[in-house]
């Protein structure tokens, strides 16, 4: 059974899901576009995989170690135009990571887990994974190094990120374990300029093995930047530079994986100072996936969702799965337990990275009648007693007080104004007890920048009014937002003092708004 990595809710809860639901029912789909490690996603000649790991570390290149400024800080979205960020793979890169950002997930956490995504997924060691990284606003300085340096001045720029010679040959040569040079970005090293001429650094590209340690030091490399022109051959100035010394160290395929692991664990985790890291994520035990909550017109509420159990050290899978919770007033009794049953989408489970970790899934639907203010989760194996997940002693707190109503919201494209904006209608359920303060539709707004793939998220606050009164204590408020075509599929809540339905997405809201 896995231990738990943090206590539920909490803003860990999204990596927390793309890192461990990647296959399977629940799935986030973070892997898709490097699935197999070879895929490329525009055109031939390009590796997905390769351009991820390029982008962490041109992207943590411009770290000041004795400033304790840059780092892995995403500010490589406003650096693509520069000479040292050559080539299509940081845009493509973070193009693809852009579907993945929001308040919870940053674009430089999401460059941190493509680089373990990507080295993983090539049969790469798995890197431990911090999450907390802040995205920069702004460009930061130059200083990626390029294939012309000489090797004093590739040596300093390593320095000044915080690594010595051994470390900067151990990060290079375990980055140019996959991909290789494009000939429309480097004509001159490649001699031909096609956008298909991709000449790999060694000949097994899509591995994360020791092949390209091995083949430099038998001679029988093509790396490009080791036999290539002598101006442009930074990775034979760079491997040979301490007389081979910790290439041959690297020889070793088992070696190579575990020297892999720990420089590049050191590489994503080279941030600016001012920023604090969490533990490593680990698999929650037990966790609750996307539940919501809905009044209904009989006074009833719909608690839904699915419970996410891992099945790390089961041998017993055959669970029965259920969740004893207190109501609103805090009772608790026999009657108040919600049942479940597994899941039979998609095999009922999932699996994260390379089978790191597996999960079934239980779906939950019950009607309560005296409303929900927390619940534990039961787990019971057919050969062993019952376990009890209580969330490290807290319960799983979930509060009804302010409900999104999924049905009585929408997102109309065509009620808009003509320009291909979509009129976001939320309308939420407000205990009638906490009307004397006023609600908020907060609505994260994707504001594009010039020149930089990757929007901004700025919070949009709009108070909402009263729209329809119950008989149940709850009063239905609404608010609008007339959402720009960039962000149609963008996340929303709503807050009322300290109680809130969070981190909702506008992608599961119909087109029309139904009645109460
Ligand atoms: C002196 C330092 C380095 C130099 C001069 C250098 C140079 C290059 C060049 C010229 C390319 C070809 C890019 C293209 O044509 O698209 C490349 C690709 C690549 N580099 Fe480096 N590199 C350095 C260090 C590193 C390090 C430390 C990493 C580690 C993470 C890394 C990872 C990669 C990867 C994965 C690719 C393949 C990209 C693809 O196939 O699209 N490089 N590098």
């Amino acid at each position: 059974i896995v231990g738990n990595g943090y206590v539920w809710p909490s803003p860990l809860d999204r990596m927390e899901s793309i890192m461990f639901q990647q296959s399977g029912v629940l799935r986030e789909g973070f892997v898709d576009n490097i699935n197999p490690c070879s895929f490329g996603s525009r055109v031939d000649g390009r590796q997905n995989a390769a351009e991820w790991v390029r982008t962490a570390f041109h992207d943590m290149a411009t770290h000041n170690a004795q400033a304790g400024t840059g780092g892995l800080d995403g500010s490589i979205m406003f650096e693509t135009e520069r000479p040292e960020n050559l080539g299509a793979a940081f845009n493509n890169s973070l193009s693809f990571f852009n579907n993945f950002h929001t308040t919870r997930s940053s674009i430089s956490d999401l460059i941190a887990l493509g680089t373990y995504s990507a080295v993983r997924n090539c049969n790469g060691p798995r890197i431990p994974i911090r999450v907390g990284r802040v995205d920069a606003t702004e460009a930061g300085p130059e200083g990626v190094p390029e294939p012309q340096d000489d090797l004093t001045s590739i040596v300093t720029q390593f320095a000044s990120m915080g690594f010595s010679q051994q470390d900067m040959i151990q990060m290079i040569a375990c980055g140019h374990t996959l991909g290789g040079v494009h000939g429309n970005d480097f004509p001159d090293m490649v001699g031909n300029s096609s956008a298909v001429a991709f000449e790999h650094f060694d000949t097994t590209f899509d591995n994360f093995d020791s092949t390209v340690v091995t083949e430099y030091l038998k001679d029988t490399t093509e790396n490009l930047l080791v036999r290539g022109p002598s101006e442009t051959n930074s990775d034979l100035r760079v491997f040979s530079s301490d007389g081979n010394k910790t290439m041959e160290a690297m020889a070793d395929n088992t070696t190579f994986l575990t020297t892999c692991a720990s420089i590049f664990e050191r590489m994503i985790n080279t941030v600016p100072k001012t920023v604090t890291l969490t533990e490593p994520l680990s698999p929650l035990a037990v966790k609750p996936v996307s539940p919501t909550l809905l009044l209904n017109n009989d006074g009833t509420i719909t608690f839904a969702g699915w419970i996410r159990v891992g099945l790390t050290g089961r041998t017993d899978r055959n669970l029965t799965v259920a969740m004893p919770y207190a109501t609103a007033d805090g009772a608790t009794g026999s009657d108040n337990v919600i049942t479940t049953t597994q899941e039979t989408a998609s095999g009922g489970g999932g699996s994260g990275l390379g089978g790191d970790f597996t999960y079934s899934a239980y779906r939950f639907s019950a009607k309560l009648t005296g409303g929900i203010s927390q619940f534990n989760v039961t787990v019971k194996p057919a050969s062993a007693d019952v376990e009890l997940h209580d969330n490290e002693g807290h319960g799983f707190p979930y509060r009804d007080d302010v409900i999104i109503q999924a049905p009585q919201s929408c997102r109309n494209s065509t009620q808009a104004d003509g320009r291909g904006n979509f009129n976001l209608t939320v309308v939420a359920a407000v205990k009638d007890s906490l009307l004397a303060t006023p609600t908020y539709l907060q609505v994260i707004e994707k504001v594009p920048r010039q020149g930089v793939i990757v929007p901004s998220l700025v919070q949009r606050d709009v108070e909402m009014q009263i729209f329809q009164n119950t008989s149940f204590g709850y009063t239905l408020l609404a608010g609008t937002y007339l959402l720009p075509s960039v962000s149609a599929s963008t996340e929303f809540k709503v807050v009322n003092g300290d109680s809130q339905d969070d981190f909702r997405s506008t992608a599961a809201l119909s087109d029309i708004c139904a009645p109460f």
